[in-house]
């Protein structure tokens, strides 16, 4: 479970951005909606770990995270976080097989090796876990950045914008695979995003104005 209370972020001599609280269960699936610059990136990074808020907390399974010491917060996120972003974004001098592993080893977890090649193939990734990533597609480069935020099991699924570069069979394709693969994780899912294909896919909305 999620939980956000009080944030509000500013930038440098920006407006303030306040976040209404925000109460996500386990499992449960979000849409994050609101207009551009309504602050829908700012609120994921906070939510991920990545951008500490001026104000207010996010706790998650019980952890008020901006608590925990850097190294506590990169194992933390490591092992509860899945992130996917518009751009998926991998290490060019590894293969997909290991891209993915190393996101267990960074979290302090084994590499194991067949919940690796179980991913790739639930992602339609069967035979490429020893190709290199600029020998993907976009579709599948994102379907592999799916099987890396997956790997270590985590309680919560974030993806900022997943399926906006992609044409509609890989935006249908990535978004069934998020919510089926959140589902049967039983992790929570929480995907920000303009498109209107995705938007009738998940049940629950969350609104930035
Ligand atoms: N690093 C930064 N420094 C200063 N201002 C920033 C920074 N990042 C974002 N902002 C500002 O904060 C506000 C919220 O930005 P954010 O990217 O979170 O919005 P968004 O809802 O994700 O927008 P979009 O849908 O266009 O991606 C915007 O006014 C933006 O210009």
């Amino acid at each position: 479970m999620i939980k956000i209370q009080s944030l509000a972020h500013q930038y440098h001599h920006a407006p303030i951005l306040q976040f209404p609280d925000w109460e996500i269960k386990d499992a449960e699936q979000w849409l994050l909606l609101g207009s551009s610059g309504s602050g829908k990136s700012t609120l994921l990074n906070i939510i991920a770990g990545l951008l500490k808020p001026q104000n207010g907390e996010v706790i998650l399974d019980g952890t008020s995270i901006y608590n925990l010491s850097t190294r506590e917060m990169d194992q933390f996120r490591g092992q509860k976080i899945g992130i996917v972003f518009q751009k998926p974004h991998f290490i060019k001098s590894l293969n997909i097989y290991d891209n993915i592993a190393i996101a267990a080893s960074l979290a302090g977890l084994p590499i194991d090796a067949k919940r690796i090649s179980l991913l790739l193939e639930t992602l339609g990734l069967a035979g490429k876990a020893k190709k290199y990533t600029e020998e993907l597609s976009q579709g599948q480069l994102q379907r592999a950045s799916i099987a890396r935020a997956l790997v270590n099991h985590p309680s919560v699924l974030i993806a900022d914008e997943p399926t906006s570069s992609l044409d509609d069979e890989n935006a249908e394709n990535v978004i069934s695979l998020l919510t089926e693969q959140a589902a049967s994780s039983h992790a929570s899912l929480i995907v920000a995003t303009h498109d209107n294909r995705v938007r009738n896919r998940l049940s629950k909305e969350y609104l930035l104005s």
